[in-house]
């Protein structure tokens, strides 16, 4: 893992939007289309403002969610809004987006089609993820059900999570879908969240989800 510390969050948002819209195009560079990966929370909005704006050809980038809320789309709590009305905006609105959400009670109801709009895009070509401060990621969250067949190196594309810390359940690509990426950043802001990463380098997957997913990646971090 490389470890890179920005002066402040600005900064940061600024610097990894660059590093994101590069990577893209050097991607697009080697194939018609290009897959990136993105998280919900609140820690990425001020990188999608700047990231919307890049000249890339959006038009040949698939955009997907890390994982998804079980909520209507139309939700404050929606990934998938936070991602359509952020990030796939200005230059970005030419992107196509893979939701991984449809309107049914229970995902796992449509988790083969979910699945079947994801495999054409695999591996991931560029992968940014948030951070919890109990050492989640995307929606791997520690001591939920169902997380040891997530983890696993055989794991299907997408896996259903209720963790009983959370209000609705999630659907979440698992960590070998995660870790197949070809470029890996993860994003994590204040004290805290530094802390549990530091924490977490000393512990298995799953009790540190995030150390499934460590290994080449970068973290950036501000206060
Ligand atoms: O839907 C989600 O909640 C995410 O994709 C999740 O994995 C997020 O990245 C972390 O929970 C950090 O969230 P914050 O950025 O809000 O701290």
């Amino acid at each position: 893992m490389n470890l890179v510390e920005y002066a402040d969050r600005d900064l940061l948002a600024m610097d990894v939007a660059n590093l994101l819209a590069g990577e893209l195009k050097s991607a697009l560079l080697a194939r018609d289309t290009v897959s990136f990966a993105v998280p919900g929370g609140t820690t990425p909005g001020p990188i999608f403002d700047a990231l919307c704006a890049a000249n890339l050809d959006w038009d040949r980038v698939y955009v997907l969610p890390t994982d998804e809320r079980w909520v209507p789309q139309d939700s404050e709590r929606s990934n998938g809004r936070l991602i359509t009305s952020r990030l796939l905006v200005n230059r970005a609105a030419a992107a196509q987006f893979l939701p991984l959400h449809a309107d049914t009670e229970n995902p796992e109801d449509v988790l083969p089609e979910l699945e079947a709009q994801i495999a054409p895009h695999l591996p991931l070509s560029v992968l940014l993820l948030g951070m919890g401060a109990d050492m989640h990621v995307a929606s791997l969250f520690p001591g939920a059900p169902g997380l040891a067949e997530a983890l696993a190196p055989d794991a299907p594309i997408l896996a259903v999570t209720r963790p009983a810390s959370q209000p609705e359940p999630r659907v979440t690509l698992t960590a070998p879908v995660l870790n197949g990426a070809l470029s890996k950043h993860i994003v994590i802001l204040g004290k805290d969240k530094r802390e549990a990463l530091e924490k977490a380098r000393f512990l298995e997957p799953d009790e540190a989800p995030v150390t499934a997913v460590l290994s080449g990646a970068t973290v950036h971090w501000a206060e």
